[in-house]
């Protein structure tokens, strides 16, 4: 155990979440996979020191909850405090979407992966704007696959430390702060938060016009750049029409939308979803297409446990409704 570790395995919690293993450790938390005592069931457990001088694990709890019953969440199981900690605990997801891509051969997913799991994600980020909340730290890191054969194909959305609530108790648009502290990640920050601009709706949507380049080229022109004001820089001298030539044809009417928006603007959520389905339906991609981590490399040996995953395929095309277990649990 390291220590700055909160817990260590075989630590219980509230006399019901015994901590199994370590799964992540963010810049605000750590997590770990515990077993409920209770439910008999493997749950993620997120923890930040009480002594830590930037606490947002309040927020993430407030947002989580206020989510409950919308798709693409974690189901919220448990929080609380004590001297040591604050923790909340939700159901256990797979991998992230970073991981999964860094795993593909050539690090980046094919445009049917890409466009049915972006479309997922432009869902749970409508869902967060819908409850009041920007969630400023969209990237691939925070959305993680399903674990379970019934949810596998299903995107989560993780991680509300840092977001914030947009309307006031009217339900209309906050007044913008005239300067606003950078929140989110450089890589996949909209050009508004690299100014350090209040953020709204349509910053949340470049993040994910981001990521989506990302899946498909498996980079972004500033991938290798730390610095928040050069990659700022970078982005604003970029000409952004260039990473059309990457993707169908409907996301010129995207990059336009999210370029016309406003500090106020409600982005045209429908509009943004008929592009994603319209390139989906025009290149025949099947929901039921396997996603590219589900699938065999070309180069892989036969063994028997791939002749297994093979089957599963062939019935998982037949069989579009019936999720199959994803290749790395096997
Ligand atoms: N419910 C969950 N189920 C499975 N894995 C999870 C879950 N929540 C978080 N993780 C894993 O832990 C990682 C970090 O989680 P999270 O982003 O919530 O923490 P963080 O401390 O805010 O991290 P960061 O600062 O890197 O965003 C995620 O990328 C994911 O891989």
């Amino acid at each position: 155990m390291s220590e700055a570790d909160l817990l260590q395995p075989g630590n219980v919690v509230r006399d019901r979440w015994k901590v199994l293993t370590k799964i992540g450790g963010g810049g605000f938390g750590q997590i770990y996979e515990a077993f409920d005592l209770l439910t008999k069931e493997n749950v993620a457990l997120k923890l930040e020191s009480a002594k830590q001088p930037k606490q947002v694990l309040k927020m993430e709890v407030t947002v989580l909850r206020r989510l409950q019953g919308k798709d693409h969440v974690c189901k919220f199981l448990g929080g609380g405090t004590n001297e040591m900690y604050n923790y909340v605990v939700m159901t256990l997801q797979g991998k992230n979407l970073a991981e999964l891509r860094r795993s593909q051969t050539r690090q980046c997913f094919s445009l049917s992966t890409s466009l049915r799991i972006s479309a997922q994600i432009l869902d749970a980020i409508e869902s967060i704007h819908s409850i009041g909340f920007l969630h400023r730290d969209i990237k691939p890191s925070n959305f993680a696959m399903g674990r379970l054969p019934s949810n596998c194909r299903k995107v989560y959305m993780l991680d509300f430390g840092l977001a914030r609530k947009y309307t006031n108790a009217e339900g209309t648009v906050r007044a913008a702060r005239p300067q606003a502290g950078f929140r989110g990640t450089v890589r996949y920050a909209s050009i508004n938060a690299h100014k350090n601009k209040e953020m709204s709706r349509h910053d949340d949507l470049w993040s994910l016009f981001y990521m989506l380049i990302e899946f498909v080229t498996g980079q972004l022109p500033w991938r290798r750049i730390k610095d928040k004001e050069q990659v700022g820089q970078m982005k604003e001298k970029y000409d952004h029409s260039t990473f059309l030539k990457n993707l169908p044809s409907e996301f010129k009417q995207f990059l336009e939308h999210i370029q016309s928006l406003d500090y106020v603007d409600k982005p045209n959520y429908e509009l943004l979803k008929s592009l994603f389905h319209q390139s989906i339906a025009r290149r025949s991609i099947k929901e039921s297409e396997l996603f590219d981590w589900e699938k065999e490399t070309e180069d892989e040996v036969i063994t028997p446990n791939s002749a297994v995953l093979q089957t599963q395929q062939q019935q998982q095309q037949k069989e579009p409704t019936q999720p199959i277990v994803s290749s790395f649990e096997l």
